[in-house]
């Protein structure tokens, strides 16, 4: 072979070595290697001398060559990758299905497995796969390929593999049942910034096999499953079922709500997603109940937010909050809520003890299905009638933070008085004309206070702002000027 011959030749062995693999490895075609070794000698000696890459061992082949490296017989193990003329090589993976028949095209090839171990990548790869991150792709496939050029590829007959698993054909609903079957929950992380009395046992932490029924998504994914952990249901709305979880990146406790329908229609959506519309515009405060994030997932909507312990009206049935002085700082921390609910523009609608939650040491409003705005430009949707005023009774819509104000004095009413409101009927009424009943126990200014609250005259009513300057919370404050 003359030079020029001789240097082509290095050309493209050079580019097989990009092109190919370490380790895909046949013993089976080596009289190539030989051929192409002699041919090569004069011009191509860093691929038999001095680069200590060789090694004599004994074949099957009886011929005791088999060379490990570059320039072995495993780069050539294929007549499609010794054609001598206008040769193709494969150096770009690219995501190209035209590239994949060539690892298996040889009919002698003996199947090899190369694997890398690589724990995460089912799981990247379906996240991505979820996420649309690359338009492009439109199989996991070719997802691996595109991430992982010419990594982990295994020739098994017509197909490849890719950590055991048979990748092709793209289109089969089967193989994307075993990839699913392959994407194991990870575990929950520890957080060690929490104290010992909000840790996570073990036994929390581990993965769970099943759970919510219809928690996969329309492509197979569940982003509630890929994300939390769930502990336990830990209540029931008429809207919503809402889960304990703990989230496998931070480690912390969430409360989990998740529709109880799937919302397909745009209208039902709309209206599911108030409560988090409009916690997201309110914000953080210690005093309302945290949002975190809301998604859709088979139609289901979920919502992430605070985990508190218990509501008012377990507390009050537990006897933990018959003391004036407890309902008062109930009063005090619910008012400051309102009162940034307001200032944002927003009423609740929707005051009522099984609303107001206690967590992380504070009191807090919750459940903001029925928020709305008090310019009126949002349709309203009346909360439950026994904390209603008579002005909303009777669709009066003007002064809506002031029907939030007679609701929270109904709620302190009732948790003072230990028995549940009535919903209809004289009592009822009788609430709504200022007529409440003595509360024996209570101090006549806290007992004043709420019948200012409920007030017939919505215009008489405090604001969230006045009640704040009452004298009542001197002692929880150290100021007021009533
Ligand atoms: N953030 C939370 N932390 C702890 N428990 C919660 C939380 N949110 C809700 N819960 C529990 O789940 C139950 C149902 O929640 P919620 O009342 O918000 O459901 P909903 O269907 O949206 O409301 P509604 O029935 O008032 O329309 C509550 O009564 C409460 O026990």
């Amino acid at each position: 072979m003359d030079a020029p011959e001789g240097v082509c030749l290095s050309q493209q062995l050079s580019q097989v070595r990009l092109a190919y693999p370490r380790n895909t490895m046949t013993n089976s075609t080596d009289w190539t290697v030989r051929s192409l070794r002699d041919d090569s000698q004069s011009t191509s000696m860093a691929l038999s001398q001095g680069s200590g890459h060789e090694r004599r061992t004994d074949g099957e082949d009886g011929d005791g060559d088999v060379i490990q490296d570059f320039g072995s017989q495993d780069f050539f193990c294929t007549p499609d990758f010794i054609t001598p003329v206008e040769q193709q090589f494969c150096v770009d993976f690219e995501g190209s299905k035209e590239n994949i028949p060539a690892l298996g095209s040889a009919a002698t090839m003996t199947p090899m497995r190369v694997k890398r171990p690589r724990p995460d990548v089912f799981g990247a790869l379906l996240n991505s796969a979820t996420k649309g991150c690359n338009p492009r792709i439109s199989s996991p496939n070719e997802m691996f390929m595109q991430e992982n050029p010419g990594e982990g590829l295994v020739s098994s007959g017509k197909n490849v593999e890719m950590n055991g698993l048979d990748l092709f054909p793209p289109n089969s609903r089967a193989r994307l049942s075993a990839l699913r079957r392959r994407v194991q929950s990870p575990t929950c992380l520890k957080n060690p910034f929490l104290p010992a009395s909000d840790e996570v046992s073990p036994a929390q932490r581990r993965p769970k096999a099943c759970g919510l029924q219809g928690n996969v998504g329309g492509n197979g994914l569940s982003r509630y499953r890929d994300d939390f952990h769930e502990v336990q249901e830990i209540g029931r709305g008429c809207f919503s079922r809402v889960y304990k979880t703990v989230n496998r990146i931070d480690g912390c406790f969430y409360a989990v709500k998740r529709s109880h329908r799937q919302l397909r229609q745009d209208s039902e959506r709309k209206q599911a997603l108030t409560e988090v519309q409009a916690l997201a515009a309110i914000g953080a405060h210690r005093n309302i109940v945290r949002y975190h994030t809301a998604w859709f997932e088979s139609d289901y909507l979920y919502i992430q937010m605070e985990l508190c312990e218990c509501n008012l009206s377990e507390l009050r049935a537990d006897g933990k909050l018959s003391l004036e002085r407890s309902l008062i700082d109930v009063l005090w921390q619910i008012t400051q809520a309102l009162s940034v609910v307001h200032t944002c523009g927003l009423a609740h609608l929707d005051v009522k003890p099984d609303n107001i939650y206690f967590g992380n040491g504070a009191f807090k409003l919750g459940d903001f299905g029925r928020a709305t705005r008090l310019d009126g430009t949002i349709q309203i949707e009346e909360g439950d009638s026994r904390y209603a005023s008579s002005e909303i009774l009777n669709d009066d819509y003007s002064n809506l933070h002031k029907a939030d104000i007679f609701a929270l004095g109904a709620t302190m009413y009732e948790l003072s008085r230990g028995l549940p409101l009535p919903s209809s009927g004289v009592q009822f009424q009788a609430l709504r004309q200022g007529k409440l009943a003595l509360l024996p126990g209570y101090s006549l200014p806290y007992q004043l206070l709420l019948k200012d609250m409920m007030n017939p005259n919505a215009k008489l009513r405090p604001t969230a702002g006045d009640l704040l300057k009452h004298s009542i919370f001197r002692k929880i404050t150290g100021s007021g000027d009533k």
